[in-house]
């Protein structure tokens, strides 16, 4: 046939006239569809009787704004503020800001499971692991072969490997490149203002390479991978962006809409895909007691069953997420609290120097945690700015969840966000103060046993549950080791004339707040700053 006489015929114009007449019944009923699924969602829909935002009543493109944004974690403050203590961040799902709901979402005989936010971690199908996985029964046999690889047996096995980087970020921090010698900062000397964030992400990447691929990223010493720092900050808030509406892989809008982040991504899993075949070559032959070795020897005590290849590859791409980028955040968010609040340094310097004697005394000990303050300033660093913000949703299951007198219906998305309920007055006074006093009972008349139960009562930097930390301890061990080799070897000051990591109030709401550490929420966080210059502390 000859399409352009067929066009010119009268034939034609009845073909494109037809056409034209479906395609626009079709954007009617598209049109008609969208308004009814508006007013289904406004009115209609179980949650139609909470409160929230109208955008994110209709649609989850409200949450994706905010992931992409990386604002997420102070939007469910924000909205906790004006909305009161239960309201709907997404058509289906709603936040709920106290601790009784922290309890009953997230503790153990929940009727919950994640919700589809966790669909769209793993690279491919056989890579599920211990943190995606949304089936129950799975993420038990996942969890109970991991817990092997974190008994206290296996942590005591890895200390030599974290304090070998321990050591060498404290020589780097007080490194003088300044005076381009790298000698090292004289007690009479202030070295160069060196970027926290930085050295901390360095830490705890070669912790994590030393401990989950059997050799550090060698960042604290070298620059050539330190380019995997922003690879793994891409895949995580890729994630994020994604989870809060799984649609938008469904229909391969990823790659168009996030090009360099879901290409960072796809780098980041093709390097650490890598770097776990390099480290199963080597296999169970080596005397090196690291993640890998547990994982290679671990059985279900229950099935008898291994990792399968897939499988150790998907733990050990979400160990280095979770091991490094939190830790570091905590880590970095403790020096800045520490040189914007002189006194409480002064505080925890004192209680360093008079607990230990030598540096080398200084691991992973009672002695080490018996020092209170050190433990306050951690846990009051991660309250101000928790390393994982955001919320973690998690789906109500047949039969219902009752919640502070709510009863959420089946299908239901649910959970308490860790910066809202961590700035929650209720249960800390003056919640944008930075004070570890607040932990420790008896630090002053208002500090009683029940102020600080009920303190503890909403921490959750780590969740819990079921599906919280099992990286908790070991968090500690290096937290606490670092932090206190730290300001056993050095005095430290914020470095005059640079900002990074403060708030800005002609920047962006919900920053306004200078002596606040800043985080961009990428479901773990994005950090810069502060630079801090050391001096060599005299004994
Ligand atoms: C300050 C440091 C850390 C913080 C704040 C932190 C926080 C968290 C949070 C909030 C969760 C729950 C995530 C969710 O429900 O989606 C989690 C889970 C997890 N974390 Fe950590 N984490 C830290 C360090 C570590 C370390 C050092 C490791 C391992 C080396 C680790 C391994 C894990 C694993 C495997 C899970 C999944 C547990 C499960 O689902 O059963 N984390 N972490």
């Amino acid at each position: 046939m000859n399409l352009p006489k067929m066009f010119n015929s009268g034939l034609g114009v009845e073909v494109v006239g037809l056409m034209l007449h479906i395609l626009s019944l079709l954007l009617i009923a598209l049109v008609t569809f969208l308004l009814l699924l508006v007013i289904y969602r406004i009115a209609f829909h179980p949650l139609a009787k909470y409160p929230g935002p109208f955008l994110a009543k209709i649609t989850d493109w409200y949450s994706v704004y905010h992931a992409w944004k990386g604002d997420r974690h102070l939007e469910f403050w924000r909205c906790h503020e004006k909305y009161g203590p239960v309201f709907r961040f997404g058509p289906n799902s709603i936040s709920i800001n106290s601790n009784t709901a922290l309890k009953t979402v997230y503790g153990h005989k929940s009727n919950v499971k994640k919700s589809q936010f966790y669909s769209v971690f793993p690279p491919t199908k056989d890579t599920f692991n211990t943190h995606s996985s949304i089936d129950k029964a799975s993420h038990a046999r996942k969890r109970r072969v991991l817990s092997h690889a974190f008994s206290d047996g296996a942590i005591k096995s890895m200390e030599k490997y974290i304090l070998a980087n321990v050591r060498t970020f404290c020589s780097a921090i007080g490194s003088n490149p300044q005076t381009l010698t790298e000698k090292a900062v004289t007690k009479d000397q202030w070295g160069a203002a060196q970027n926290i964030s930085d050295w901390c992400n360095y830490l705890t990447f070669d912790v994590m390479g030393d401990l989950c691929f059997g050799k550090a990223f060698e960042m604290l010493e070298h620059h050539e991978n330190r380019h995997v720092i922003d690879l793994l900050g891409n895949a995580a808030h890729m994630h994020l962006i994604l989870g809060t509406n799984p649609a938008i892989k469904t229909f391969g809008l990823n790659k168009a809409l996030f090009r360099e982040i879901y290409n960072k991504r796809m780098q980041y899993m093709a390097y650490s895909k890598a770097q776990a075949a390099e480290r199963t070559k080597i296999g169970l032959d080596t005397d090196r007691k690291d993640f890998f070795y547990y994982l290679l020897n671990a059985r279900d005590p229950e099935t008898g069953m291994g990792f399968s290849t897939p499988e150790l590859w998907g733990e050990s791409n979400l160990l280095i997420i979770a091991g490094s980028d939190t830790t570091s955040t905590a880590l970095a968010g403790a020096f800045f609290y520490l040189v914007h609040n002189p006194s409480t340094l002064d505080k925890l310097s004192q209680e360093i120097t008079s607990t230990f004697s030598d540096l080398e005394e200084i691991h992973s000990s009672p002695t080490l945690n018996s020092c209170t303050y050190l433990r306050a300033v951690m846990d009051e660093a991660m309250r101000m700015s928790p390393p994982v913000g955001g919320i973690l949703p998690r789906e109500v299951l047949p039969g219902g969840l009752e919640v502070d007198g709510m009863l959420i219906p089946e299908g239901v998305v649910v959970g308490t966000p860790h910066y809202a309920i961590h700035h929650n007055p209720a249960y800390y006074p003056d919640p944008f103060a930075f004070k570890p006093e607040r932990w420790i009972v008896g630090s002053s008349p208002a500090v009683t046993k029940e102020a600080v139960d009920l303190a503890q009562s909403a921490f959750c930097p780590f969740s819990i549950g079921p599906r919280g930390c099992i990286g908790k301890g070991l968090a500690y061990v290096e937290l606490m080791t670092s932090l206190a080799r730290a300001v056993y070897l050095y005095e430290m000051r914020l470095a005059p004339g640079i900002t990074a990591g403060e708030g800005n109030p002609s920047f962006e709401w919900g920053r306004q707040r200078k002596d606040e550490f800043q985080l961009r929420d990428s479901f773990t966080s994005m950090k810069d700053g502060p630079y801090v210059e050391f001096r060599e502390r005299i004994h």
